[in-house]
C-alpha cells in the first residue's frame, strides 16, 4: 500500500456525527455507530494522490489525542451539531487548540451536522421559513430555524482565520468552507468532503514538485576502483 499523500482529519466533540459522516461518504449508508475510541482512518483515492481521513473521539478522555492526529493535516473539519450550541462553542474553546500541529496552509472546514432532526422539528412545529443563509449547498438550511445558525459558523470561520494569522483574501471564502450536511440523508455530504479534496490535491501536489527526488540514478554512481594496498585487507 502507498503511503497517504495527504490527510484530513475530523474534530469535533462526541455525538455529532463524525463517524456518521465520514462512513455515509466511505461506505454510502447510516448505520449504527458506537462512541469512537482514540482515532481510526479510511483512505480515498481522489485523481492520482491518495487521501487519509482520520475520524477522531470526541471524548474528553482521549482528548490529549487530537494533536497527535492533526500532525501534518491538509484540512480540518470542524464539526458540530446544529441542533447544540455547545457543540459549536467547543469547538474554539476545547478543539481549536489541537490544530497547532497541522500544517501551516492546513484548510478549514466548519460543518453543522444533523440538519435533518432541524427539518422535522420545524414540520412538527410548523414553523416558518426562515431566510436563505449563503452557505455551501444551501438548501434545507434556508428553511427551517435550527439552534445554531449558518452565521455562527461563518463568524467562527472567519476567526480562526485571524486567530491562525491566515489572510483572509488567500483563504477560501467562509460561504465555501461553512457546511451543513446530514450524516442521515446524505445531504452534502459529498459536497463537504469533494470541495476539500479539491481544494488539498494542488496543495499536495506542489509540495511534491518541491519535494527533493527520492529517486537514486544508479548509474551516475560509479564503483571507486580498488588500490593495489586495499586489497590486502
Ligand atoms: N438524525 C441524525 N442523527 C445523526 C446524524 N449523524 C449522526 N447521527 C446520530 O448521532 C449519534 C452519534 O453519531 P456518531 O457518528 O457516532 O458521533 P461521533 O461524533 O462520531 O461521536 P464520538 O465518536 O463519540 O466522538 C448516533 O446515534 C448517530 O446515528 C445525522 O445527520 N442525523
Ligand atoms: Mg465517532
Amino acid at each position: 500500500m502507498r503511503k497517504p499523500d495527504g490527510k484530513i482529519v475530523l474534530l469535533g466533540d462526541m455525538n455529532v456525527g463524525k463517524t456518521s459522516l465520514l462512513q455515509r461518504y466511505m461506505e454510502r449508508r447510516f448505520p449504527d455507530t458506537v462512541s469512537t475510541v482514540g482515532g481510526a482512518f479510511y483512505l480515498k483515492q481522489w485523481r492520482s494522490f491518495n487521501i487519509s481521513i482520520w475520524d477522531t473521539a470526541g471524548r474528553e478522555q482521549f482528548h490529549g489525542l487530537g494533536s497527535m492526529y492533526c500532525r501534518g493535516a491538509a484540512a480540518v473539519i470542524l464539526t458540530y451539531d446544529v441542533n447544540h450550541p455547545q457543540s459549536l462553542l467547543e469547538l474554539e474553546d476545547r478543539f481549536l487548540g489541537l490544530t497547532e500541529t497541522a500544517n501551516n496552509d492546513c484548510l478549514f472546514a466548519i460543518v453543522g451536522n444533523k440538519v435533518d432532526l432541524a427539518m422535522e422539528r420545524a414540520t412538527e412545529g410548523g414553523e416558518k421559513e426562515g431566510e436563505a443563509s449563503g452557505m455551501a449547498g444551501s438548501c434545507v438550511s434556508s428553511k427551517v430555524p435550527k439552534q445554531v445558525q449558518p452565521e455562527d459558523a461563518m463568524a467562527l470561520y472567519k476567526k480562526i482565520l485571524k486567530y491562525k494569522m491566515l489572510d483572509e483574501r488567500e483563504m477560501p471564502a467562509a460561504e465555501r468552507m461553512c457546511f451543513e450536511t446530514s450524516a442521515k440523508t446524505g445531504y452534502n455530504v459529498d459536497l463537504l468532503f469533494e470541495t476539500l479534496f479539491d481544494l488539498v490535491v494542488p496543495m499536495i501536489a506542489q509540495q511534491r514538485a518541491e519535494e527533493p527526488s527520492q529517486i537514486v540514478d544508479i548509474a551516475s554512481c560509479k564503483t571507486p576502483k580498488r588500490t593495489r594496498s586495499e586489497c590486502c585487507t
